[in-house]
C-alpha cells in the first residue's frame, strides 16, 4: 500500500466514528435549488495534461460544441507559463478564436498579473485563481509557499476586478495533497474563505488527486460551509479511486449546486502524479437528470462530443454513462 493510501486508511479508521455522522444529520436543505451549473473544465484541466500536442483548431471546436450542448460554463484555457504547461501555450489563439455563445461563461486560468493581462488582451472576461492548501503542492505548480500563493491570489484577485474580470477561486487538495497526504479540513476551509474575503464569487474545492470518500468530504464540508456560504460554493472531483460521483452526490446534500466536469473524463494534473481525469460530464448529468435535477445540458450532445474528443486523442473514452449510451446507441441502429 502506498504512503497516501495507508496515511488515508489510518484517519479513516480513527476517524470512524465521526465519518458515519455526517451521513445521517445532513439532507438536501430544503431551500437549495434544482438547478445544478456544471463547469465543463475538459479543454483545459483535461487538456492541460496530454503529452501530444492537440491543434488549436480541435480545442476551439471542442469549446463550441461544449456550448452548444448546454454547458453554462466552459473553462476554455489556461494563461499560465507555457514552460509550465507547453499544452495551454496556444491560449491567445485558442481564446480569441471560439465563436462564443452570450449566456455562456468561458473563465481562464491565470497565476500572475501577466496572466490575467495576458487573458484580457485575448478578449476573457472571467479568470480562476488556485491556491492549494499544502506547501508541496504550491512549491509543485506556481513555485512558492503557501503564504507567498495567498499574497499573490489576494494580489493578483484584486487587479482582476480592478479591470472589471468576474474572479473564480481554486483551492486544490482539498481532500488529500499528493506530497502530504491527508489535508485538515480547517485549513480547506480558512483557504476557501481567504479567496472568498479576496472577491472569488465562486470557490471550486478540489479533490485533485481523487483520494477523498463521502466521509472525507462530509468532514471537509463541515468545517467549510461554516466560512463560506454553499451557494458560493462549487466542488472538483477527480475520479482517480471511483469515488467522485458519491463524493458529488455528498456535496449536493450539503447544498452546493455546481460541479466542476470533464467531458470523457479528460485530464488529470501536471503537478499531482497519478491523478486521474476529472469525473467525466456524462457521467454527472447522467446522474443529475436520474435524480431529478436540472442542468440544460444534452446528454445526447455531450456523449456525441466524448466520442469525438476520445477519438481525436486516440483513446476510449473515460466515461461510464458516454459508453454504455454510445453502445446502446449503436445496438439500436
Ligand atoms: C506561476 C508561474 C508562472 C511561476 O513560474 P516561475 O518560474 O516561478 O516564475 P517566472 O516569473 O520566473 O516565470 C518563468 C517563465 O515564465 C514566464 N511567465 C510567467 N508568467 C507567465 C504567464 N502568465 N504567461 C506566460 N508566460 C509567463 C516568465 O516570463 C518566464 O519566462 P522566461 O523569462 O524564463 O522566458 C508558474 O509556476 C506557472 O505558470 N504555474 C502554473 C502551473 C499550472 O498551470 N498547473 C496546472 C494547474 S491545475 C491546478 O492547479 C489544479 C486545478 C485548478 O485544476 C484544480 C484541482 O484539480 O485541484
Amino acid at each position: 500500500m502506498n504512503r497516501f493510501a495507508s496515511s488515508m486508511l489510518r484517519s479513516t479508521t480513527t476517524r470512524s466514528a465521526a465519518l458515519t455522522a455526517p451521513m445521517r444529520q445532513y439532507s438536501t436543505p430544503a431551500t437549495a435549488s434544482n438547478f445544478v451549473k456544471i463547469v465543463e473544465v475538459g479543454p483545459r484541466d483535461g487538456l492541460q495534461n496530454e503529452k501530444q500536442l492537440i491543434p488549436a483548431p480541435v480545442k476551439i471546436e471542442l469549446i463550441e460544441r461544449l456550448a452548444n450542448a448546454g454547458l453554462p460554463v466552459v473553462e476554455a484555457t489556461s494563461f499560465v507559463s507555457p514552460k509550465w504547461v507547453p499544452q495551454m501555450g496556444d491560449n491567445h489563439e485558442v481564446f480569441s478564436k471560439i465563436q462564443k455563445k452570450p449566456n455562456v461563461g468561458y473563465p481562464v486560468l491565470a497565476p500572475n498579473i501577466r496572466g490575467v493581462d495576458n487573458a484580457l488582451a485575448a478578449g476573457a472576461s472571467e479568470v480562476a485563481m488556485f491556491t492549494a492548501v499544502t506547501e508541496s503542492f504550491n512549491r509543485k505548480n506556481t513555485n512558492c509557499s503557501t503564504e507567498e500563493a495567498i499574497d499573490r491570489m489576494e494580489e493578483v484577485t484584486k487587479a482582476a476586478l480592478d479591470k472589471g474580470l468576474k474572479v473564480r477561486g481554486y483551492v486544490s487538495c482539498v481532500l488529500g495533497c499528493p506530497y502530504e497526504g491527508v489535508v485538515s479540513p480547517i485549513a480547506v476551509a480558512q483557504m476557501a474563505k481567504r479567496m472568498y474575503d479576496a472577491g472569488c464569487y465562486e470557490i471550486s474545492l478540489g479533490d485533485t488527486i481523487g483520494v477523498g470518500t463521502a466521509g472525507s468530504m462530509g468532514l471537509m464540508l463541515e468545517e467549510v460551509v461554516k466560512v463560506v456560504p454553499a451557494e458560493a460554493l462549487a466542488v472538483h472531483c477527480h475520479d482517480t479511486y471511483g469515488q467522485a460521483l458519491a463524493n458529488i452526490l455528498k456535496a449536493l446534500e450539503y447544498g452546493i449546486r455546481v460541479v466542476d466536469s470533464s467531458v470523457a473524463g479528460l485530464g488529470g494534473c501536471p503537478y499531482a502524479p497519478g491523478a486521474k481525469g476529472n469525473v467525466a460530464t456524462e457521467d454527472v448529468v447522467y446522474m443529475l437528470h436520474g435524480m431529478g435535477f436540472d442542468t440544460g445540458v444534452s446528454l445526447k450532445s455531450l456523449v456525441e462530443i466524448g466520442a469525438w474528443i476520445s477519438e481525436k486523442l486516440g483513446r476510449e473514452t473515460n466515461s461510464r454513462a458516454g459508453a454504455a449510451l454510445k453502445l446502446r446507441r449503436e445496438s439500436r441502429l
